[in-house]
């Protein structure tokens, strides 16, 4: 199993680029089971994550080809069986909301129950009970969901009881193969729903709304192939951005939609952190000022991305004062708090929320990884932290991270990844 070494407290300094969005371009990889014709993503981002789900959507039937240049070549000219094996599903969230577009093109499917990171209970009701107002009928059986529709799905009306990003994707991903319209109440707004709704309409559908909480889809009878760019990495970006607040220095991050993390941008300035947004660049500069404790409560886009609380949770451990950290998404999304502390840093959690006192002086220590975002804070407190850092169980963070130790040394970081014999 590979980990990472970490020789910390160098300033980051020069210029990353950002891939595509990993949290958007699985569920664009999803949407080439909607079209007998090619889908082509651009700006995919090469992940354990999208392969894992390249491996699904071939077990499925797609032809599945990476191409130079970030390409990614998916063609469902015709589809096998519609069975997504527990083996093919586990790893990840992402690969359950394949269920829907196999029921709307199939007319049924069988799909395990997903896996994802283990930041909560992550029921899936709100996905099966979206696909069951378009006219699914839904089995469990054996940890399986059985649904089907053999006379095709029928547009519905569906308010979601709470926002759920991942539903409001299977929904629309169902809904656009339906007959009739489908309108979807209080809708994730998340740019990724915005990027898979215009992809979606590129292919032929007819979706308005994403980005709002009121998303309309008139169903259409068929689907053509497209070519698509999957938006920039919002969360990649964040992470970068809070790695070089965290170690000082500046860092322009290119290729970046930075109207995405407005909420990250203003707490990184209340912090009195630099950031400076250009068309699609941004630069974080920090040059030796102390960081100010900033209280942060996640939530639902446009507020603060859950996906970044842990990043942002390493970054005030060096802010002089106490922060407030409120985690409203997930129940379980600390579990880097005690990794941290290995580090030194002083947080106390009780239930959401959890207060960090700063500033301490991190130092390097061996640490597990627990989960993806878990993860990569600990590799931003190593990078800030004076000695060496370990951090095992780096699989975590190849789920999510394209080239991390090369984007970061090419930024003066000392991080190398080690195969586990190497360290014998
Ligand atoms: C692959 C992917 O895109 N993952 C992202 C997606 O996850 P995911 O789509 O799983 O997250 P959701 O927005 O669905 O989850 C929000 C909340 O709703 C709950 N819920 C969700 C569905 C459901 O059927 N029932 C239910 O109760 C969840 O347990 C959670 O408490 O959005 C999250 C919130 O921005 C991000 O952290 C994840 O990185
Ligand atoms: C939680 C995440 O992924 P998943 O939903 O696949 O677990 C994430 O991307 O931070």
């Amino acid at each position: 199993m590979d980990r990472i070494r970490i020789r910390g407290g160098k300033p980051l300094s020069g210029e990353i680029r950002i891939s595509g969005a990993k949290n958007s371009a699985l569920k664009l990889m999803a949407a080439s089971l909607l079209t007998d014709e090619p889908l082509i993503l651009r700006n995919m981002p090469r992940l354990a994550d999208t392969r894992f789900m390249g491996q699904l959507l071939a077990h499925l039937g797609v032809r599945v080809e990476e191409r130079d240049g970030a390409v990614l070549f998916l063609h469902g000219q015709t589809l096998s069986e519609p069975f997504a094996p527990y083996d093919l599903v586990r790893k990840m969230r992402a690969t359950f909301n394949v269920l829907g577009p196999l029921v709307a093109r199939l007319g049924k499917a069988k799909v395990s129950l997903p896996g994802g990171c283990a930041i909560g209970a992550r029921p899936v009701d709100l996905h099966l009970k979206a696909l069951e107002a378009l006219g699914a009928r839904i089995e469990l059986e054996e940890g399986y969901v059985l649904a089907s529709a053999p006379d095709g799905l029928t547009g519905g009306q569906i308010s979601f009881p709470m926002v759920s990003v991942g539903a409001t994707e299977h929904a629309m991903l169902a809904a656009v193969l339906a007959r009739g319209e489908t309108i979807l109440e209080n809708c994730a707004r998340e740019p990724e729903i915005s990027d898979l709704a215009d992809c979606l309409n590129a292919m032929g559908a007819d979706v308005t709304g994403a980005g709002t909480p009121t998303i309309a889809i008139r169903g259409v009878e068929r689907l053509s192939g497209a070519t698509w760019s999957v938006v920039p990495d919002r969360i990649e970006t964040g992470t970068y951005a809070i790695a070089a607040a965290a170690t000082g220095g500046r860092v322009t991050l290119t290729n970046v939609a930075p109207q995405h993390n407005r909420a990250l941008w203003s707490a990184l300035k209340q912090a009195g952190v630099g950031v400076e947004t250009g068309e699609d660049t941004v630069t974080i500069a920090r040059n030796g000022t102390p960081l100010s404790p900033v209280d942060i409560q996640t939530a639902p886009w446009p507020g603060f991305a859950t996906d970044l609380q842990a990043q942002f949770m390493a970054l005030m451990t060096l802010a002089e004062g106490a922060s407030l950290i409120r985690e409203t998404i997930f129940e379980n999304r600390f579990m880097h708090a005690p990794e941290l502390a290995r580090l030194g840093a002083r947080i106390d959690v009780h239930g959401n929320e959890a207060v960090v006192r700063g500033p301490v002086s991190l130092k390097g220590a061996p640490v597990m990884a627990t989960d993806l975002r878990a993860s990569v804070s600990l590799v931003i407190a190593g990078l800030a932290a004076s000695g060496e850092t370990l951090v095992n169980r780096v699989y975590h963070l190849d789920r999510g991270f394209e080239h991390l130790e090369d984007k970061l040394s090419r930024c003066g970081a000392d991080i190398v990844r080690e195969r586990e014999q190497e360290t014998r």
